[in-house]
């Protein structure tokens, strides 16, 4: 059993860090809260409606980064952002431009698979600069990340948060930022 009677509610503009040893079922919750995996018992609601009713609604408003970092390793960075800009429906944008604001300029065309782990892992959350997904679920995000990276990424938790957004993450490292709306919960495995 990784947890049980568990209960929690994340409301707008709230940041919900998992906390857990190695093992504890932070990425079986995040998979479970994503919609990705079922729990033995009990349920998940959006907006006041079963996930089984409004799975499409949840999908549409939910942004899921996990440990792997979901890029195409053929794909360039820049090709991989057009390729969710067009999965997702979003409108083009001057992506080169992101791209740089994230320490990737002149690195746009070389295919992921040639870059370093940190580069490979900015690729991958410059989702989180493309999404109008309100509810964030990431795994890690830090992983990989050099220091500038990790202020960066908080910076724009903070403003998405802000803006009526909310996250779910699990990290080993401390949060650095104050952020206004910061609740944590841990799990603990029981052999
Ligand atoms: N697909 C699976 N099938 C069976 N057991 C699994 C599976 N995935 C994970 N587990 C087990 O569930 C437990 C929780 O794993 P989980 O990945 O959720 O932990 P975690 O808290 O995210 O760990 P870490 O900090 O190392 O990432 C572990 O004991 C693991 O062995």
């Amino acid at each position: 059993m990784l947890f049980e009677q568990l209960s929690l509610q994340l409301h707008p503009g709230q940041l919900l860090q998992i906390k857990g040893k190695n093992g504890a079922g932070k990425s079986s919750l995040l998979r479970i809260l994503a919609g990705l995996a079922r729990a033995d018992e009990g349920e998940l609601y959006y907006q006041g409606q079963a996930i089984a009713q409004s799975r499409v609604d949840y999908a549409t408003n939910l942004c899921f980064i996990g440990h792997q970092s979901g890029i195409h390793e053929q794909l360039t960075a820049l090709e991989n952002l057009r390729f969710w800009r067009a999965a997702c429906d979003l409108t083009p944008a001057d992506d080169l431009a992101l791209l740089a604001s994230l320490g990737l300029a002149g690195l746009e065309d070389i295919p992921c698979r040639m870059l370093s782990a940190g580069q490979q892992r900015r690729v991958s959350l410059a989702r989180l600069w493309t999404t109008k997904a309100q509810i964030w679920i990431l795994d890690e995000p830090f992983t990989a990340l050099d220091q500038s990276a990790i202020a960066t990424l908080q910076q724009h938790f903070v403003t998405h948060l802000e803006q009526g957004g909310a996250i779910i993450l699990t990290t080993h490292q401390p949060l650095s930022l104050q952020y206004a709306q910061l609740f944590a919960l841990e799990i603990h495995y029981r052999w």
